[in-house]
């Protein structure tokens, strides 16, 4: 059995559907839950199924019947027993628990979107990580794609489900990924939602595989947005010349508003996709000393100690990148993929600053140091040291590995590769972390123990 807490943050009711593959089913297919609301979902051994919120209820006065403005199920009432069942524009997450040992999840936009939605496991692994699109995708939408109830921007559809065509549906002669091609749409998606599932030949590893005793937190609207308004200027006045004045003055001070709302929204969204806090240049600067206490330089920039700019004031190793150019998506991406790599030996991202051409990255601070620094200071047993630091990585009983659990030793695994380099394995996703004295950072504790971690 695995425990869904569905919570709402949307700043209005959602009405979550859990739709069943299987035939064994969740305690509940379909509620209300209000604004700030948090319910817990429980579904059987095995199961899968996927999770949606529908949005903007209403009652048909004569019928009774139960519809919704997005993600409706169409069963005529707030629970989704039925297994005739439509695709329509929404944000799914979808579950398969419990097979070949282990659960794997995803959170699709193939079919639109409608709510931006975060799943947090419970358990944390090199594979087992926070996914979602908690990015405000309407406002991206291509126009021809935008779903309206009124005024009321509510949806993205995709080009498949609105159009049903087997080119854009990956159907037919196009069911490959040389034919099946990404779009304006699937790109735009792609970027905004790096870690969610687009299209059937994206290459963005959307799946997550957990442990099977893993229980899960989804979120929808995890920060909030307001709902995007139709702009609309009405304006009726006697004479041509005051019907000018106006619409300038109203063109004028609706671009000034959608400049500082897209720079604002866009700051929003970095955020979101890479999953991690941006900090002034400014503040860094300050807990930084202005830089004054260097820890090392290495390929890409300078790195020195400050403390975290926030009232937790933890220590940090503030990475500064030598100047660069560009607007920055690269250097978003790179945060994206290594904010993912979320494992307890591997060092820990707190926070990113992107001023232009000033960036920065924010890690934990490891006090003792990379390797090389502390093979540098002991006596002629480099070599040895680093074989033994590896072993100890994993293997070796002497090393308290404080907040590591028995689930977590199966995801990963140092390995001797026939070139001699070392490297950091992960087992189900088939990628892997070079290792060397320089990217292998140490925390000696009194009781004569030491953490490892690799800096990525
Ligand atoms: N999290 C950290 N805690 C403590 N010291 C660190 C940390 N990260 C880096 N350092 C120190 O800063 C030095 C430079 O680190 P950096 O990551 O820039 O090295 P690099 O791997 O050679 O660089 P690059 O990744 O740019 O090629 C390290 O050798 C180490 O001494």
């Amino acid at each position: 059995v695995s425990i869904f807490t569905i919570e709402n943050k949307c700043d209005h009711t959602v009405w979550p559907m859990i739709y069943s593959w299987t035939s064994s089913q969740v305690n509940s297919t379909g509620f209300a839950l209000k604004k700030g609301a948090a319910r817990d979902i429980r579904a059987p051994f095995a199961w899968f199924g996927l999770i949606s919120g529908r949005t903007l209820c209403s009652t048909d006065t004569s019928t009774r019947n139960f519809s919704y403005a997005t993600g409706d199920c169409e069963s005529g009432i707030v629970e989704c027993p039925g297994d005739d069942y439509s695709w329509s524009s929404r944000t799914y997450a979808s579950f398969r628990l419990d097979k070949g040992g282990s659960d794997s999840y995803a959170v699709s936009v193939e079919y639109g979107y409608n709510l931006p939605i975060m799943v947090v496991p419970s358990m944390k692994s090199f594979t087992c990580i926070t996914s979602g699109c908690v990015v405000d995708l309407n406002k991206t939408c291509p126009e021809d794609l935008m779903t309206f109830s009124g005024e009321t921007l509510i949806a993205c559809s995709s080009p498949c489900q609105e159009s049903g065509t087997p080119e854009s549906c990956c159907l037919n002669e196009y069911r490959s990924k040389e034919n099946c091609k990404p779009t304006t749409y699937t790109k735009n998606f792609l970027n905004a939602c790096p870690l969610a599932y687009i299209y059937p030949y994206a290459d963005n590893n959307s799946t997550i595989t957990c442990p099977n005793t893993t229980d899960y937190v989804i979120t929808f609207c995890p920060t909030s947005f307001t709902p995007n308004k139709k702009l609309q200027v009405n304006s009726r006045v006697s004479t041509a010349l005051l019907v000018m004045v106006i619409i300038v003055a109203i063109a004028l001070t609706v671009r000034a508003k959608n400049v500082r709302t897209k720079s604002d929204q866009n700051d929003a969204n970095i955020e979101a996709a890479v999953m991690l806090k941006r900090y002034s240049y400014e503040s860094v600067k300050k807990r930084t000393n202005s830089f004054a206490h260097v820890l090392g330089k290495g390929g890409s920039g300078t790195v020195c100690k400050g403390k975290l700019p926030d009232t937790s004031g933890r220590d940090i190793a503030l990475k500064i990148l030598k100047e660069s150019k560009g607007d920055g998506e690269e250097f978003i991406n790179e945060l994206a993929s290594m904010s993912r790599a979320s494992h307890v030996n591997i060092v820990s991202l707190f926070g990113f600053c992107n001023e232009g051409s000033n960036r920065a990255i924010i890690y934990e601070f490891m006090p003792n140091g990379s390797l090389d620094k502390f093979i540098e200071v002991s006596t002629g047993r480099a070599d040895h040291g680093f074989q033994f630091i590896l072993d100890g990585l994993f293997t070796c009983p002497i090393n308290k590995w404080s907040n590591r659990t028995k689930d977590q030793l199966v995801h990963g695994s140092i390995r001797r590769r026939p070139n001699g380099q070392w490297v950091f394995m992960s087992f189900l996703k088939h990628t892997f972390i070079n290792l060397t004295k320089q990217n292998i950072v140490l925390q000696f504790n009194p009781e004569n123990d030491f953490i490892v971690k690799i800096k990525n």
